[in-house]
């Protein structure tokens, strides 16, 4: 993911060390809760029960960032922009804005759609870049490009090198989709910091116990936790590095759920996508899209 940030000397670690300012508890918390979670899922699975059904809510008393996902160009770019104002001015502490990929083995049906219909219109990356330059300016978030390995590898490996690719301002992250393997990831990492780039890795409740340290360690500006259903976990390492979860969360409650586990940033995807894409007109998903986000903010404010 290509971080541009919006305003020019704020990235993603420094937002959240902005937002850790307002309280927030250790990650730590958030993987053992995550853990025992996903064993009493696999308890309550096994003796006949439901998984998921009666986790206890944690009590938060920290600030956690809401952090929303669209697909660029879907509907279109034009829309697009509009809706990262609204997201920004709805609260949103960092956007995520997939770049649309002809193979996304790692999004469900939703987003795969979304790219489908983005990709349909002609997006690309340079479109993409001419946008945000548009944009950007006018926002007061970090935007993040969510972006799978092999097109970030052409651009960054072909012609241009990362600063065409994310010539917008001072700061700027990649993550890397989990279609791309950790080991892979070693020349962008290299580059990414020639550049002033943070790079954003994922990992899951179920890598291994020294991968995923590896992993904490060589992200930069938050961790991404898939956050999965029915796994036994692998203790997981704490980090003090924040820890941003996404995957399936889709309601005010989930949020809320999610921020109450400990969590630094709460990500929402394909819910958003969903009603974008899915909206009798871009205006009609706009507006829906304003509301959605204001309802899912106000499960962290209260
Ligand atoms: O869509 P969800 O279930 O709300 O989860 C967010 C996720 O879609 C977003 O962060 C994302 C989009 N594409 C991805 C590929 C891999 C991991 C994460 C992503």
């Amino acid at each position: 993911m290509a971080a541009l940030t919006t305003a020019p000397t704020v990235g993603l670690s420094e937002t959240f060390s902005r937002l850790k300012l307002r309280g927030k508890r250790s990650s730590v918390l958030l993987f053992r809760f995550i853990l025992s979670r996903n064993r009493q899922g696999i308890e309550s699975l096994n003796q006949g029960g439901k998984y998921g059904t009666n986790f206890p809510e944690e009590p938060t008393d920290q600030y956690v960032a809401f952090i929303p996902y669209i697909t660029a160009g879907d509907p279109d770019l034009s829309t697009t922009a509009e809706a990262l104002k609204i997201l920004d001015s709805c609260g949103s502490d960092i956007i995520e804005l997939g770049v649309p990929y002809s193979d996304p083995l790692a999004d469900g049906p939703v987003i795969q759609a979304a790219a489908s219909r983005s990709l349909a219109r002609g997006t690309n990356f340079d479109k993409i870049i001419a946008m945000l330059k548009e944009v950007v300016p006018q926002l007061s978030c970090p935007i993040a490009l969510f972006s799978y390995y092999n097109p970030i590898l052409k651009r960054v490996f072909g012609d241009r090198g990362p600063l065409d690719l994310l010539d917008c301002h001072q700061h700027r992250s990649l993550t890397c989709s989990p279609g791309c393997p950790l080991e892979e990831t070693e020349i962008l990492r290299k580059e990414a910091s020639d550049n002033n780039i943070e790079l954003v890795l994922l990992t899951t409740p179920t890598t291994p116990t020294a991968r995923m340290k590896t992993i904490v360690e060589a992200s930069e500006g938050f961790v991404y936790l898939v956050s999965s259903v029915g796994v036994t976990g692998a203790r997981a390492s704490a980090t003090s590095k924040p820890v941003a979860v996404g995957f399936g969360i889709s309601k005010p409650e989930h949020v809320k759920q999610v921020a109450g586990w400990g969590a630094d940033g709460v990500i929402v995807g394909s819910a958003i996508v969903k009603l974008l894409g899915e909206a009798t007109s871009p205006d009609e998903g706009l507006k829906e899209l304003e509301m959605f986000t204001k309802s899912l903010k106000s499960a962290l404010l209260c």
